[in-house]
């Protein structure tokens, strides 16, 4: 992908379709996804509840649930497939280590009965090498990378003594005391207030550059992603239908579920002119989706949409949709007032900058 492609790619999904077994019928949560991620950069993949966001990283992870599984694709990070793993022990070269997982709750990934000190120096010793006072010291660091003060005395406390932002930032330490490559964040800041959630998007950030992750940015906010993502993936009922560079598809974006998306956000809910709403609900997925998914819930459908599956057209070197509307036998659609003054003005300011 263009200007993506001279960056070195970390991890790269080949045709990826999951299934779960389910009281005798089959679902399938992911629908033949092909997606790259490219070094130290951020890809944020947004949707709504049931799209398969976390279905997908947890693929990456090795932690899907047992009635799930990979029937189809690749999942190549470093010369591996990691779809080809099968033991526990395959995966433990991989989890922590190379690829590391900051999830909503910080306190399933905490022990309550040990000192956070104790816990982020235990990744110190095994995943860094180092012992004694340099392990310590390097967990003190951490401890203040991730914002927290005063390290000496909070080194020595309990997860019970700390807020929930405060967790979510123990949580990052210890993620980022494994030195992995990637770091998943699964909707990190879902459970905390609008303005810790702010700083803990800023952290992320921050730490992304100093240690040159490359990270996965889940979240069904799409006002969350501008802040924190290089490129958005847009996931609907299991398929990725859009994909860009944040920019291109926040403010060019082409399928008519990101507009869908992109209406929702409050910015636009101020303008007081018609929104474009979503009715209906996604398709069934124990049931083979035809056409596009998103069809029935379209208003701007075509007959086409119904029968075959749109294939990822072009718009520019880094920015690819799953839409019929960008064929070029298609009618030209007039988009909401609303959407088209917030395109234009996001377009304006990025030329600014
Ligand atoms: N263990 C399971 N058994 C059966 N179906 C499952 C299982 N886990 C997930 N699914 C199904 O896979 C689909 C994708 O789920 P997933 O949790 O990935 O969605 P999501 O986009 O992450 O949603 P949310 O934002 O609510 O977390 C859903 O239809 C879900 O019901």
């Amino acid at each position: 992908m263009g200007e993506l492609q001279t960056k070195e790619r970390v991890l790269s999904i080949q045709n990826l379709i999951i299934k779960f077994k389910l009281r005798g019928q089959v679902l399938t949560a992911i629908r033949d996804i092909s997606l790259d991620l490219y070094k130290g950069k951020c890809l944020a993949i947004v949707g709504e509840s049931g799209s398969g966001k976390s279905v997908l990283v947890k693929s990456i992870m090795g932690l899907l649930d047992k009635n799930g599984y990979i029937d189809q694709g690749q999942i190549l990070y470093q010369n591996m497939d990691l779809a080809q793993f099968t033991t526990e022990k395959d995966w433990l070269k991989i989890r922590g280590k190379e690829i590391a997982m900051v999830t909503q709750d910080p306190m399933t990934s905490l022990n309550p009965l040990k000192t956070i000190g104790k816990q982020i120096e235990e990744c110190v010793v095994l995943h860094q090498g180092l012992k004694g006072k340099s392990a310590y010291e390097e967990t003190l660091k951490l401890l203040r990378d991730v914002g927290i003060h005063d390290v000496e005395k909070r080194y020595k406390q309990y997860p019970h003594e700390f807020s929930g932002g405060m967790r979510q930032r123990i949580v990052i330490a210890i993620a980022i005391a494994c030195n992995p490559k990637i770091l998943i964040c699964d909707e990190p800041t879902t459970a905390l207030d609008v303005t810790i959630q702010a700083q803990i998007l800023q952290l992320l950030t921050n730490l992304q550059k100093k240690y040159g992750l490359t990270t996965i940015f889940i979240t069904h906010d799409l006002g969350v992603v501008a802040k924190v993502a290089d490129c958005i993936a847009v996931m609907y009922a299991g398929d990725i239908i859009e994909v860009g560079k944040t920019e291109e598809v926040f403010f060019d974006g082409k399928h008519p579920y990101t507009w869908a998306l992109i209406s929702s956000l409050p910015q636009l809910g101020t303008k007081g002119d018609q929104l474009y709403s979503i009715k209906g609900t996604p398709p069934n997925l124990f049931k083979e989706v035809k056409g596009d998914a998103f069809a029935p819930r379209n208003q701007f459908a075509l007959e086409i949409d119904f029968v075959e599956r749109p294939p990822f057209f072009k718009v520019s070197e880094t920015h690819y949709a799953r839409t019929w509307l960008l064929d070029p036998r298609a009618p030209k659609v007039e988009l909401p007032k609303a959407l088209q003054a917030f395109f234009e003005e996001g377009r304006r300011l990025a030329n600014e900058k």
